[in-house]
């Protein structure tokens, strides 16, 4: 029986920088993402760097290893063993259709090749879900690009005037998709240019939901919001984003490198270091980003080309030679659980704290953006202690220079 890679010890290691970058843009058309990407206005970044590094692989075979390592055309080498299966799957199907006209040797010669059956029909429904990964992935990141035509949008370009942005509810009432309760039941307020204004409630009153209503992630189900005395579903929803800066709970690491991770804020800026350090130290994550071994250009991911089968303890077979190589392909692992010791007191939340922290200096980022003139800061200080907190919101002050900014705030914790 020809050996498959299902069956031996192996590790695979993809190398391809443009392999590994194309498929760490890939990821950004997951779900998780969705929402740091279109308030963020990088739609267009991720777009010509997935198209960029799938130009620099070129013909490279990007087909995984299980279907590479058939060394011959992968439909000819399953043709053969189709043919060679053809009297098993011949009594298979009398087995089916005709169970009386089966004999005890029959079913014993049918047991032994069950075995076979199955692992052809797993490889065969492994080929169809990864056999062409690229059109996959291309397919993700359109329809990333897709969605941000989802939400009907306005023909009315906006021009940010010096001032921050202005806005009016009247009487909104919003429910979310697929419920009936209603997150917000006529509302109706108004917020003027450059003023700071900081909405206070307990859980769940819907001080997100503003948010996401002000930033046009949703329309408002019933009344209207006027933005500069114009109601918002007159503009072009692209330039309402690249007027707004949203700092939310709700944020993902991208699967790229600390600097793009911050200097996506401003995606006009992001090769620009002495801009993404000046964020990061106003975001709290230069000390870290100063240990990383790479600096700006540690990545924080998993290496997604990485994988290996059957060279576990477990398995004596195996040659030393080949679990050791696995053991140092894991240490390649941007950070080590030694250096997330140095770096915070809590490693086992490191993720989480680093999140925040490059979250936060990505928002800086963008304020250096010119064009923003709407700063919403959503809860974002959850994981600090007070002196942090402290530090995070006169850092916002000072740098808000006239942009209208929004607050969220829990009710309790303002009346401690
Ligand atoms: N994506 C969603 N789908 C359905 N319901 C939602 C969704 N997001 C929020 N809600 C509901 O809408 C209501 C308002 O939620 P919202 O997040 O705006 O409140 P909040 O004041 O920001 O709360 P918190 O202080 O806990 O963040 C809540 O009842 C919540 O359960």
């Amino acid at each position: 029986m020809q050996p498959t890679l299902w069956t031996i010890s192996h590790i695979v290691e993809a190398t391809d920088p443009h392999y590994l970058r194309m498929n760490s843009l890939r990821r950004l058309g997951e779900a998780k993402y969705r929402q740091d990407i279109l308030m963020g206005d990088v739609v267009g970044y991720v777009l010509r760097e997935f198209r960029r590094s799938v130009g620099l692989l070129g013909d490279t075979d990007v087909g995984q290893p299980y279907v590479q390592y058939e060394r011959m055309g992968y439909s000819a080498h399953l043709a053969l063993k189709i043919a060679k299966e053809l009297p098993m799957l011949y009594y298979a199907a009398i087995a089916i259709l005709n169970p009386g006209a089966f004999t005890l040797s029959t079913l014993a010669t049918l047991h032994q090749s069950e075995s076979l059956l199955s692992r052809m029909f797993v490889e065969i429904v492994f080929y169809v879900q990864h056999g062409g990964p690229r059109l996959a992935s291309v397919q993700t990141v359109y329809d990333l690009e897709k969605s941000v035509h989802e939400m009907q949008d306005g023909d009315l370009a906006y021009s940010p005037h010096k001032q921050g942005m202005s806005f009016e509810l009247k009487n909104v009432s919003f429910s979310y998709p697929g419920t009936t309760t209603k997150a917000l039941n006529d509302v109706s307020l108004s917020i003027k240019p450059g003023q700071l204004v900081v909405i206070v409630g307990s859980n769940g009153s819907g001080k997100s939901t503003i948010i996401k209503l002000l930033t046009r992630l949703y329309d408002a189900t019933c009344g209207s919001i006027f933005v500069d005395g114009q109601d918002i579903k007159d503009y072009r929803v692209a330039d309402l984003r690249k007027a707004m800066a949203s700092l939310t709970q709700d944020h993902h690491l991208y699967p790229l490198s600390l600097g793009e991770n911050i200097g996506l804020g401003n995606p006009a800026r992001v090769g620009d270091v002495e801009m993404i350090h000046a964020a990061a130290r106003l975001g709290g994550v230069e000390g870290v980003v100063g240990k990383m071994r790479d600096g700006l250009g540690t990545v924080l991911e998993w290496p997604r080309g990485l994988q290996w089968n059957n060279v576990g303890k477990g398995n004596k077979a195996v040659d030393p030679e080949l679990r050791a190589a696995v053991g140092n392909m894991k240490k390649q692992v941007a950070v080590s659980g030694g250096e997330r010791r140095k770096l915070v007191a809590y490693p086992f939340n490191f993720y989480a704290f680093l999140s925040s922290w490059v979250f936060r200096s990505r928002t800086f980022m963008r304020f250096t953006s010119g064009a923003v003139k709407l700063v919403c800061v959503d809860e974002p200080s959850s994981n600090l202690d007070p002196q942090a907190e402290w530090q995070l919101f006169d850092n916002l002050r000072r740098v808000r220079e006239g942009k209208t900014s929004i607050w969220t705030r829990h009710g309790q914790r303002i009346r401690r």
